[in-house]
């Protein structure tokens, strides 16, 4: 996983929607290979049951086994200097995570201070839904020779003895998640500063519906999720021994894919880029909001500040 999604050296101006929104783009095949790998490993529900390792409660983390890879695999990014730019957050709190070993890059600022931070909800969702449901045919092949074995009820579900590999998985796909809905931030500043005037009025007078209304695109969702159904059909496709395809669905839940993105990640992403409109005047004076309200672009995209 690239550290730095957006590479400022590449692009002349990191707040072309059209750049932005290859880059999502981009991460839908990150996301649908990460998917493709944590099916091949059944649920495991134990790995997200706080309490339920005594190995970890021994050396002192009373948490889940996902969070204890979480925090064991953020603590080496952040000593890395992961997470000192807007566009990355940690799932481990950041006050858990050690300073990072080297001095920080000076990024350009593009995004308009902010703290919106969606990633409690990423963890919640895909644990308790996506999870669940894209692991259903590796859990069900699980129990089915758990059983045969004669192992009866919970214990038929668990154990498939990848509690590690599934882990390094999850940690995959929810950083990838993570990036992919707070890059709502960019294209909400993207937005704002070709038409400040419109959002303006719903800034000063919050209205979250206004706002969703202007950021929404549905044509440009309606082409993400068939595009994304076309891609999962064919990354998820085997291969004869010659290369050619077999033109079967096999290793991922397609419609489970498509049902990430329409009822999670775009809802989630917009509520990202609501939630930063909402905080795009704070620390403004009078006047900058004045020029903002009659159309008078921020400067090099971000407006003056005091
Ligand atoms: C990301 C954008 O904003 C909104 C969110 C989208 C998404 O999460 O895929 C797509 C279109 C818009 O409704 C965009 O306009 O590209």
């Amino acid at each position: 996983m690239s550290n730095k999604l957006f590479n400022f050296t590449l692009h002349s101006n990191p707040l072309d929607l059209d750049v932005i929104r290859g880059i999502l783009t981009r991460l839908e095949d990150t996301i649908i290979f990460a998917l493709i790998e944590r099916a091949q490993f059944a649920h495991n529900p134990k790995a997200y049951e706080r309490g339920a390792f005594q190995e970890l409660k021994d050396i002192g983390f009373d948490k889940s086994w996902l969070e204890w890879f979480l925090k064991e695999t953020e603590s080496f990014q952040a000593k890395a200097r992961r997470f000192t730019s807007l566009d990355e957050y940690p799932f481990t709190p950041i006050a858990e995570l050690p300073a990072p070993v080297l001095k920080s890059v000076p990024y350009p600022e593009v995004l308009y201070p902010n703290k919106v931070n969606v990633n409690p909800s990423i963890y919640s969702f895909y644990v308790r839904h996506i999870v669940p449901r894209i692991t259903r045919q590796a859990t069900l092949t699980l129990s089915a020779l758990k059983r045969a074995k004669g192992v009866k009820g919970d214990d038929e579900y668990e154990d498939d003895g990848n509690y590690g590999s599934a882990a390094t998985i999850d940690v995959e796909v929810l950083q990838a998640i993570s990036k992919r809905v707070h890059y709502g931030k960019f294209v909400s500043e993207s937005k704002f500063i070709d038409n400040p005037a419109a959002f303006v009025p719903h800034i000063l007078k919050p209205n979250r519906e206004a706002l969703e209304a202007l950021i929404t695109k549905p044509e440009v969702e309606r082409k993400l999720l068939q595009r994304l159904r076309k891609k999962a059909l064919v990354y998820a496709q085997d291969f004869a021994p010659d290369g050619e395809p077999r033109g079967d669905a096999a290793k991922i839940d397609v419609d489970g894919v498509v049902e990430l993105y329409e009822s999670y990640i775009i809802p989630l992403t917009k509520e990202v880029e609501v939630d930063y409109l909402l905080a795009r005047l704070d620390g403004l004076s009078q006047q900058q909001i004045d020029d903002l309200a009659k159309g008078k672009a921020a400067i090099n995209g971000i407006a003056d500040r005091k």
